[in-house]
């Protein structure tokens, strides 16, 4: 095995030689047998220079004192400042190890040191100071049945978090679940963490089970998947399409391919999933066929079109005329959605009505009053910039995401009913009047076409509220001047302010996803530096690369945090535990926090602080990225 490299505090625990032989207790030399712990160390007495505190202490009733008195009574003595190896990125000043010896005759550091008999606590620390009488009988030390993970003191003792391994405030970590010995880690010493440098989650969005809260819920992460495949699934040439069209590329038919002629537009428009090689961005085209153009200024609408950016509205980027579908063809280009729906195709297909009237419920309110309040609010911002919609149909109303709606398709109509006689205020009152069925078609599915919708808003007043009845009232009446967009937003004034805070609500939440989401990055990235560090079969002609200096401290570190057994021998798989680590790994540069890692033969233990575990990815990174930058010749 490999020396590890003798590093600022990185501790290399020794066992005393205070008890040998027939000196030793008979229970307690029984018990180190079964422990493999060789000799006698549970009796040592391991003293660390940084925080003066004692990790283990003589049992009770057994005198370390008597055959070191100065393990028990003064601090640990600082041995002189071992050499460092080369490679080391540690400050060598610091380095140390505990031994109840005599300081004088203490020699220097060495790799012999690493094959001493480990050292492994086996009982808590409460009490460092010598006042301490609490200690349980030695029988209870040495007849326990197996390791116990020493309880850390009080933060009033040494700064310690007092709920010890797999616990963190600012994570809400499950305790880890067994109580078993990690192999090597045995003490889990904490400090206070940066709380910065974790996410905490509200109170009012932490409800979900612990461990959930470290990865994104299972709803958005489908859904973002959803949202992938929709962009990026490529299903193959399509039949009949062109390779390009104008700067667009790659065709994917959305919906019917060869759709009928379209109530709203028509003409037939199927719409498209393409590329675009300008930007790279994928869009949706709109294609209108068999559309001649007559008139230029037919063009003059899709500029003012292109300026409206609104969270309601599927922004429209250009507009052309191509020849490349062999017709004449209106292209009009859309921000892509990803595996969006519409109104029609969520509420209205036979299918969605069906399922309602069986159950009996009719399409919420609260969604109701969402669709009101976002589809006016796309109005307003349509109506302010002197335009009108015109397209206010429940199959041009997109629904993204979680309720999300957006008015699509609009300018189309701009060119292909292009009307320069016509005032924008009557195709204005249009919406008001499309925007007035489309609620009262959600409410009232029984309605026929061309019946009165008086029926409909009797319904609506028994069905629902008054407030929706009077709104639904409005939108359907006859068009005057007063009728506009800011009467709607008033009708509908005190629920805006409901739809503002589930918006905002649903925001904090997406916030503190992504909060875990974000430490989630870091540790991948902490994990794609150990992988290039740990098991590096060679570096600079050196085989044991990966296995000396520092980057011995890593393969141990690797251990510590993947390869732990329980005291059956069982593979712990303690996701708290990694993710915990490598959390306070990557806030390492300021955690003075130490974990004792150790070998797999059990023959070397250190004591490391995460800064130094940090440090020492660093500098083996650092090796290796300064090596992959240099010019071929110029390596060895
Ligand atoms: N901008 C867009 N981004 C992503 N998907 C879209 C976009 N526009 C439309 N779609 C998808 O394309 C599907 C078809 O839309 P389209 O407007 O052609 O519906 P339709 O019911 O076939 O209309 P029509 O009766 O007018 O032909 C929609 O259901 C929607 O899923």
């Amino acid at each position: 095995m490999a020396a590890p490299a003798r590093s600022a505090a990185i501790q290399i625990v020794r066992p005393t030689e205070t008890f040998k032989g027939a000196e030793a207790p008979e229970k307690v030399k029984k018990d180190a047998t079964q422990r493999l712990c060789r000799n006698v160390l549970i009796y040592g007495s391991c003293r660390f220079q940084d925080q003066g505190c004692a990790y283990y202490h003589p049992p009770p009733g057994v005198d370390a004192t008597a055959a070191s008195p100065a393990a028990a009574t003064a601090p640990a003595p600082v041995p002189s400042p071992a050499p460092a190896t080369p490679k080391s990125s540690l400050n060598p000043a610091a380095a140390t190890y505990a031994t109840p010896d005599n300081k004088e005759s203490r020699p220097a550091i060495g790799a012999e040191h690493l094959a001493a008999p480990v050292f492994v606590p086996k009982t808590p620390i409460t009490d460092t100071s010598p006042q301490a009488t609490a200690r349980p009988p030695i029988a209870e030390w040495t007849n326990a049945p197996s390791f116990t993970p020493p309880v850390p003191p009080t933060p009033a003792e040494g700064a310690i978090h007092p709920a010890g391994l797999g616990y963190d405030e600012g994570l809400n970590f499950e305790p880890s679940h067994h109580d078993g010995m990690y192999l090597g880690a045995p003490a889990p010493m904490r400090v206070q963490l940066d709380q910065h440098l974790y996410t905490a989650p509200l109170p009012h969005v932490a409800t979900r089970q612990p461990m959930h809260s470290f990865f994104i819920p299972d709803d958005l992460r489908r859904m973002i998947h959803a949202r992938q495949e929709a962009t990026y699934a490529n299903p193959g040439i399509s039949a009949g399409l062109p390779s390009e069209v104008h700067v667009y590329h790659s065709l994917v038919p959305l919906g019917n391919p060869n759709p009928s002629i379209s109530r709203v537009y028509h003409h037939p428009a199927p719409i498209y999933r393409a590329n675009s090689t300008v930007d790279g961005n994928v869009y949706a085209l709109r294609r209108i066929e068999g559309f001649k153009l007559s008139n230029e200024a037919a063009f003059s609408a899709v500029e003012a079109w292109r300026q409206i950016r609104h969270a309601n509205i599927v922004g429209l980027r250009e507009a052309f005329t191509t020849k490349a579908f062999n017709d004449n063809s209106l292209v009009i280009v859309y921000d892509f959605h990803p595996s969006s729906t519409t109104i029609a195709d969520e509420w209205l297909t036979p299918e969605a009505v069906n399922r309602r009237r069986q159950s009996g419920q009719p399409v919420p309110e609260r969604i109701i009053w969402s669709y009101v309040i976002q589809i006016a609010n796309a109005l307003k911002a349509v109506h302010t910039a002197g335009l009108a919609a015109r397209t206010l149909d429940a199959t041009k109303v997109l629904i993204t995401g979680k309720n999300r709606i957006r008015i699509n398709g609009v300018g189309i109509l701009d060119v292909l009913a292009f009307d320069s006689n016509t005032s924008v205020h009557l195709f204005q009152q249009d919406d008001l009047l499309n925007f007035g069925q489309l609620i009262l078609s959600l409410c009232c599915d029984f309605l026929q076409p061309g019946q009165h919708y008086a029926a409909g808003l009797d319904y609506i007043g028994r069905a629902y509220s008054l407030d929706l009845k009077q709104l639904v009232g409005y939108l359907l009446g006859k068009p005057t001047a007063l009728k506009t967009i800011d009467e709607v937003l008033r009708l509908a004034g005190p629920r805006i302010l409901n739809e503002l805070d589930a918006i905002q609500t649903y925001n904090d939440v997406l916030e503190n996803d992504l909060g875990a989401e974000v430490e989630n990055g870091r540790v991948a990235r902490l994990l794609m530096k150990l992988g290039f560090i740990n098991e590096r079969p060679e570096f600079e002609m050196d085989p044991q690369w990966s296995e000396s200096g520092d980057r011995y401290v890593l393969k141990l570190f690797r251990d510590y945090v993947f390869h732990q057994v329980g005291p059956d021998g069982k593979p712990v798989l303690d996701l708290s535990h990694v993710l915990t680590t490598l959390n306070k790994l990557d806030a390492g540069a300021r955690s003075r926090e130490k974990i004792m890692l150790v070998s797999r033969d059990s023959q070397s233990c250190l004591v490391v602080e995460y800064r130094d575990i940090y440090k020492c990815i660093e500098s083996a990174y650092g090796e290796l990225r300064s090596a992959s930058k240099q010019p071929h010749h110029a390596r060895r």
